[in-house]
């Protein structure tokens, strides 16, 4: 049975990259897994049959046989244990990169969300250009200390990983401010993982979603 993944009927960024299937799609394509698509409307995902799914009616979900689950963390996590590529066999490299998978979605991600979410929501407001000052200082916080651990290693701990994929999944959300550029190694960084022909397939392909629509 081929497993299903649940993404965007509409997506605010048409098939960019941005939505959280991209970084799913993106695993299966390191593993060499097949998969299928439900693509789902925003009411659909409101409706119980996802909610079944997914608890706070979000994408993605992913099945597979008698394993349902939500969280594209959870997701890649479950993929990385069920198929060698993703995570080291060693039992303290694989700790490692399971610990960066943490860091890129506790650490990394929330400050980048909150700038994102603070432009769709807050743009207008008389105070958002102040408020901006120090979404940015938090962003940049978080970057110059993962730019220093990275310095200039290919990847952050040995081997590309679900580490990587993760981390580099949250900083292409910082893509349109250009901050990423400030730091050179962590713009090459990104480069790197997105120049990955799993990448370029699993972006095509979450695309194709909205030129065919
Ligand atoms: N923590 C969850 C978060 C899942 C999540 O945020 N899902 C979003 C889509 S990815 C977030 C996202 C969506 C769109 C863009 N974009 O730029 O177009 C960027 C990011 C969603 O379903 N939103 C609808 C809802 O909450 O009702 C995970 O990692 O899986």
């Amino acid at each position: 049975m081929t497993p299903i993944l649940t993404a965007f009927k509409h997506s605010p960024d048409r098939g960019q990259g941005l939505a959280r299937d991209m970084r799913v799609r993106w695993a299966l394509e390191e593993l060499g897994l097949a998969y299928d698509v439900h693509l789902l409307t925003f009411e659909e995902m409101k409706q119980p049959a996802h909610l079944a799914r997914h608890p706070f009616g979000q994408i993605p979900t992913y099945e597979d046989g008698n394993v349902v689950l939500f969280e594209s963390g959870a997701i890649l996590l479950h993929l990385a244990e069920q198929h060698p590529g993703l995570l080291p066999a060693d039992t303290g490299a694989r700790m490692r990169a399971i610990t960066w998978m943490f860091a890129a979605l506790n650490t990394v991600e929330p400050p980048i969300v909150e700038r994102s979410m603070a432009w769709v929501l807050e743009r207008e407001q008389p105070w958002y250009a102040q408020r901006l000052v120090m979404l940015d200082e938090r962003v940049r916080r978080r970057l110059s200390q993962l730019s220093a651990r990275l310095g200039d290693a290919p990847w952050l701990d040995g081997d590309f990983s679900a580490g990587d994929l993760l981390m580099v999944s949250v900083l292409l959300r910082l893509q349109s401010s250009g901050i990423v550029g400030e730091y050179p190694d962590l713009a090459a960084y990104v480069d790197r993982a997105t120049a990955r022909p799993a990448y370029q397939r699993a972006f095509a392909a979450q695309l194709a979603v909205f030129q065919n629509l």
